[in-house]
C-alpha cells in the first residue's frame, strides 16, 4: 500500500521524538512492503523564526496532500514568557486543528504492567485501568470571541459551541463505547455553563439511540476527582476541548509519565497524529525525553488512517516488550536510563526482526 505522510517535527524535543518514531514507521512500512513517502514541513516557533508564521501555507499544503500527519510538539519558552507576542506557535497548532477540521482528539489512557510500579497511584487501582478520552478539539473557549476591552484592563475568551458540534462529538464517543464497554461518561460544568447546559441537553436527547450504552453524566470537577480516585470507573469519556486537555494531563499520571500518551486528531481533511505532551523544552537536545507518546502515536496512525491493524499491533508489541525489558528513558527508569535514540533504535531493530 501506498503511505503519504506529511511529517511535522516542531520545536523542542519535537525532532528528537519524531526521529524515533520515523525509525519505527520505517521499519514497519519495510516489513509489510509498504511504499512510504513522507515530507517535512515547518510549524510552531521554528516556522515562525524562518517564514515569519506558525502554519505556513505551504505546510498546509503539505499536510491536504497527504493521507496522514505525524506531528511532534510546538511552544517555545521566549512566547511563554512574553504574553505581549503577537505570533505565537500554539496558533499554528490551533489553525492547524482548525483548517483541517480536526475535530475529535482521541486521547486512549492505558495502563503498562510492567510500569504499574512507577504511577504513583497504588497498584489496585491503576492495573487494569483503560479508558479512551475523546476531546472536542475545534470548539469552545479556544475559538471563541476574545479580546481586550477597558483599554486592555479587561480580558475576556468565550467558549461558543454549536448543536452540530456537540452531537459530532458525541455520535464520536458513542461508536466509540459500542465497540468498547458500552460506557459513555459526558464530562461538563452543566451546573454552572451555558455551554455545557446544551452539551447535556444533546446528550440527553441522543442517549436513548443508544440503548446498549448506559450514559453517565459527571461534572468537571468530580471527574477530575474520579480519574485518580478510581479510573476504572471509565471506558469511554467525552468533554470539550478545555476540560479535555486538562484531564487528559491528568489521566497521563495514572500510566507513571506524560511520555507515554499518543493521540489521533481525526479530521474531516485528514487526521493528525500526535502525543499530547508539549516541547519539553528543558529536554531540548539533550537526548532524554520518552519518544513512546509519538512511537505509540504511529501506531494509532497505522490503525486509524489506514486501518493497518497489524502495523499497529506490531509497533505495540515493540513497546511493550521494551518496557518490560526496560530499555526505557529517565522519566520511567528504574536502574539504567536509556537515550531516546536508543530506545528509538530498540524498537526499530525489534520491528525489524520480528
Ligand atoms: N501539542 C503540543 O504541541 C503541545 C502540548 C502541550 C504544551 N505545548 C507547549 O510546550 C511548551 C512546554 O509546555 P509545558 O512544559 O507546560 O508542557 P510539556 O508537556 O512540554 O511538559 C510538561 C512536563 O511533562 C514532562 N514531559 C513532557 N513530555 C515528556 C516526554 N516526552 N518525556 C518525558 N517527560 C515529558 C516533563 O516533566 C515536562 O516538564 C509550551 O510552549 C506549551 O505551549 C505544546
Ligand atoms: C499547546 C496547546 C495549544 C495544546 C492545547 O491546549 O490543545 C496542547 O496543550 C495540547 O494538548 O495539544
Ligand atoms: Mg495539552
Amino acid at each position: 500500500m501506498k503511505l503519504k505522510l506529511a511529517v511535522l517535527p516542531g520545536d523542542g524535543i519535537g525532532p528528537e521524538i519524531i526521529d524515533q518514531a520515523m525509525k519505527a514507521v520505517k521499519a514497519v512500512a519495510l516489513k509489510f512492503n509498504h511504499e512510504l513517502e513522507y515530507n517535512f514541513g515547518l510549524t510552531g516557533a521554528v516556522a515562525i523564526d524562518k517564514l515569519g508564521e506558525p502554519y505556513p501555507e505551504e505546510t498546509h499544503e503539505l499536510c491536504m496532500q497527504a493521507d496522514a500527519v505525524l506531528f511532534g510538539a510546538i511552544g517555545d519558552p521566549k512566547y511563554d514568557n512574553d504574553p505581549k507576542a503577537k505570533v505565537r506557535p500554539e496558533q499554528g497548532l490551533l489553525l492547524m486543528r482548525k483548517k483541517l477540521g480536526l475535530y475529535a482528539n482521541i486521547r486512549p489512557v492505558e495502563t503498562f504492567e510492567s510500569l504499574l510500579h512507577k504511577s504513583p497511584l497504588r497498584r489496585e487501582l491503576v492495573e487494569g485501568a483503560d479508558f479512551v478520552a475523546i476531546r472536542e478539539l475545534t470548539g469552545g473557549i479556544y475559538f471563541g470571541e476574545k479580546g481586550r476591552k477597558d483599554n486592555g484592563n479587561t480580558a475576556f475568551d468565550t467558549c461558543t459551541y454549536t448543536r452540530d458540534e456537540v452531537e459530532r462529538i458525541l455520535k464520536l464517543g458513542y461508536e466509540f463505547a459500542l465497540k468498547r464497554n458500552k460506557k459513555l461518561t459526558v464530562v461538563d460544568k452543566a451546573n454552572v455553563l451555558e455551554s455545557s447546559r446544551l452539551w447535556r441537553e444533546v446528550a440527553q436527547e441522543m442517549a436513548p439511540n443508544y440503548p446498549d450504552v448506559k450514559t453517565e453524566y459527571m461534572f468537571v470537577d468530580n471527574a477530575a476527582m474520579q480519574i485518580i480516585q478510581w479510573p476504572k470507573n471509565f471506558d469511554v469519556m467525552v468533554t470539550e476541548n478545555m476540560f479535555g486537555d486538562i484531564l487528559t494531563d491528568e489521566a497521563s499520571v495514572i500510566t507513571g509519565s506524560l511520555g507515554l500518551l499518543p493521540s489521533a486528531s481525526i479530521g474531516i481533511h485528514t487526521s493528525v497524529f500526535e502525543p499530547i505532551h508539549g516541547s519539553y523544552p528543558q529536554a531540548t537536545g539533550k537526548n532524554i525525553a520518552n519518544p513512546i507518546a509519538t512511537i505509540l502515536s504511529a501506531a494509532m496512525l497505522f490503525e486509524y488512517a489506514f486501518s493497518l491493524m497489524d502495523e499497529g499491533k506490531l509497533i505495540r508489541d515493540a513497546v511493550a516488550a521494551s518496557m518490560k525489558e526496560q530499555v526505557v528513558t529517565e522519566d520511567i527508569a528504574e536502574g539504567k536510563a536509556y537515550k531516546t535514540s536508543e530506545v528509538g533504535d530498540w524498537i526499530a531493530d525489534y520491528i525489524a526482526k520480528a
